[in-house]
């Protein structure tokens, strides 16, 4: 067992790739692509907030340009301070300097805090901005998409980074241009001051920004390395924490085995994080070594020029002041470009999942349906699943008269969830068609198609609303919403099951909210029917409406969707078979296409596979019947 989780734990996360892309580029690189990043993020800011953007940008530069007016101001304090004569007159010299320093303090503080006020304000209307556009974009893709693994690996990583790494990149594209304006400042300072001054200063911040750049490529090393395993005790963690899972914990006693698993990997993780935090300290040691050598090359410059008198000590001492102010901003500067760049690219993984959301977006015609959608043909239809290498349906034909109810039969994987889901128009088929009274469904409006179909789905959601909520959904706006709430309630059964809720219908139905409570699957599947029978709608899909329920509940819903049946189409699935006898027709799926067709008393004359699963289903309740 463990074994296999180790197998687990080297497996890549999607976004690995991204990680190591970030470990592999070279400082430059990062460099490069940091630009038009940040134009971008800005350019977003600026199409959400016109005011906020301008705010943010002008203040900050502003506040940052202001570094080189109080280094040139405390030149003038210096040059005053250091004039022949006595103490007092000497400060007297230094005081218009010294207001100017302590004015462009001020000044620089006011505007920073205004600069954060801005951005305070920005980040979450972006962030509002990126993840309502991904939200919108991805609720309108095709059905099929979500069976693809590479689109869903996608949204989920998209899902998780892409509001914080808008929210990142803004505040990395912000820094920069703070850094960007500091450095103008303090080099136009430093030139003024003298101009050898800005080549030295380079030379002393190049062992910085390496050290910088090392520690930080070292993290993201880190990252990769045990991405993998800190995956797998996150998943640990939720297993052991999570509702689902709670029972089993308990009754099939895993708390030893999920707490061991858990704390050898935090030990692993742990022990490697100490190794790669040692070399990171040795680089950043090395690194404020080599800085140190360089900070002394430059006092040395300085004392030779202050010796041999081609500098004031005034401005040598402001000098001193600058360099320092400088060596920061570039150190800062270069954490932020490795950072930007990984945030850049999780960024660009959201525009392409964008990009990708509006190519797979669901096609739509637009000719509208026929109102009570007539006669429905499949003709020759082909689906195959996204990866599979078998078609889930292959040439499958079939016509449903309106008002008829068919029954879709077969054994466990023989198509039939599939088929539904191509007659509801959830799946285009690869080849073939459906028609709707004549209209393909590659034309129709399907905004159109879908209010006039309801789908009682296998797999049917559990919507942590009210129960009123979970049968109303989706059609809130139903011109007679009470009496049909009524209707549905009392011929799914649903209605009994508000008898025992507290609030009744009005409960909320999530035991993990307050006042939420939890059904049995029986009464979740009487709301899910109550919820199709809601829909009010001309074709009604019903994928095994009565899996969980007690014979005689299973008994009242089929006579109800008989009854619902008259003026509508009814496409029936289901393993009982008793129920299907009274299908206008039946078609049974095998292995994806229909190998007979017909109604009970058809079929069972042609003694094929249907007579044969019904004759086993009769045996079976003959043999219990004794009891
Ligand atoms: N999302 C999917 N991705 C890949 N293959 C799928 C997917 N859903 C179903 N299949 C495959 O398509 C085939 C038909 O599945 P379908 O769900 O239509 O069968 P079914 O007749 O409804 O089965 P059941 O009686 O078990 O509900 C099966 O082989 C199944 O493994």
């Amino acid at each position: 067992m463990s074994d296999d989780l180790h197998e687990i734990e080297t497996e890549a996360r999607p976004w690995e790739a991204y990680d190591s892309t970030v470990a592999a580029t070279g400082f430059f690189a990062m460099l490069r692509y940091l630009p038009r990043l940040c134009g971008q993020v800005l350019r977003l800011a600026w199409s959400t907030s016109r005011v906020d953007t301008a705010a943010l940008i002008g203040l900050t530069a502003v506040a940052e340009a202001l570094t080189g007016v109080g280094l040139l101001a405390t030149n003038s304090v210096f040059e005053g301070l250091l004039i022949d004569g006595p103490s007092p007159e000497r400060v007297r010299a230094a005081l218009p300097g010294l207001t100017l320093l302590v004015v462009s303090v001020v000044i620089r503080g006011v505007l920073r805090q205004g600069a954060h006020w801005a951005q305070a304000r920005l980040s979450p209307q972006l962030q509002r901005a990126v993840e309502t556009r991904m939200l919108g974009l991805v609720t309108q893709v095709e059905l099929v998409a979500f069976d693809d693994g590479t689109f869903h690996d996608r949204l989920h990583r998209c899902r998780q980074r892409a509001g914080g790494t808008v929210y990142s990149l803004l505040r990395i594209a912000v820094d920069l241009l703070g850094c960007v304006a500091g450095f103008a400042a303090i080099a136009g300072a430093l030139t003024v001051l003298h101009p050898i001054l800005l080549p030295l200063l380079v030379l002393a911040v190049i062992p910085s920004a390496w050290a910088a750049v090392r520690s930080a490529r070292l993290y993201y090393q880190m990252v990769i390395g045990f991405s993998g395993a800190n995956r797998r005790m996150e998943t640990l963690g939720d297993l052991m924490t999570e509702r689902s899972s709670a029972a089993e914990v308990r009754s099939y006693t895993m708390r030893p085995f999920l707490l061991g698993e858990w704390e050898r990997l935090s030990r692993h993780v742990q022990a490697a994080d100490l190794a790669i935090e040692k070399r990171r300290a040795t680089a950043q040691a090395a690194g404020s070594a080599l800085a140190a050598v360089g900070t002394a090359v430059i006092f040395a410059a300085l004392g030779l020029l202050l010796y041999t008198g081609r500098m004031p000590l005034a401005a040598a001492g402001t000098a001193v002041i600058a360099i320092r102010a400088a060596i920061n901003v570039l150190t800062q500067a270069t954490q932020v470009i490795n950072y930007g760049y990984e945030n850049g690219l999780f960024y660009q993984d959201y525009l392409d999942l964008c990009a990708e959301a509006e190519q797979r977006r669901m096609r739509d015609g637009g000719v509208e349906p026929p109102a009570d959608l007539d006669r429905i043909s499949v003709r020759d239809v082909t689906f195959t699943y996204p990866g599979a290498e078998e078609p889930a349906l292959n040439g499958v034909s079939l016509e449903i008269a309106s008002g008829e109810i068919i029954a879709l039969v077969g054994e466990n994987g023989s198509g039939k969830t599939t088929l539904a889901k191509v007659i509801a128009g959830l799946y285009e088929p690869a080849s073939g068609d459906v028609t709707y009274g004549g209209v393909s469904a590659r034309l129709i409006d399907l905004d159109g198609l879908r209010g006039h179909t309801a789908v009682i789905a296998q797999n049917f959601t559990r919507w942590p609303f009210t129960a009123r909520q979970n049968i109303t959904i989706g059609r809130f706006d139903h011109p007679d919403a009470v009496g049909q709430f009524e209707r549905a309630a009392s011929a799914s059964g649903a209605a009994e099951v508000f008898a025992r809720l507290s609030k009744g219908a009005e409960t909320l139905l999530d035991p993990s909210y307050k006042g939420g409570t939890e059904l049995s699957g029986g009464q979740w599947q009487r709301i899910a029917v109550a919820r199709g029978l809601f829909r009010d709608a001309p074709l009604l899909i019903c994928d095994e409406p009565t899996a969980s329920l007690d014979a005689k509940t299973e008994h009242a819903i089929f006579e109800s969707i008989r009854r619902h049946a008259v003026q509508r189409t009814v496409v029936l699935i289901t393993h009982r078979l008793a129920s299907v006898r009274y299908a206008d027709r039946i078609f049974v799926l095998d292995g994806g296409r229909v190998v007979e067709q017909g109604t009970h008393a058809e079929l069972m004359a042609l003694a094929g596979i249907y007579a044969q699963f019904y004759s086993l289903q009769a045996s079976a309740y003959q043999e219990v019947s004794p009891l």
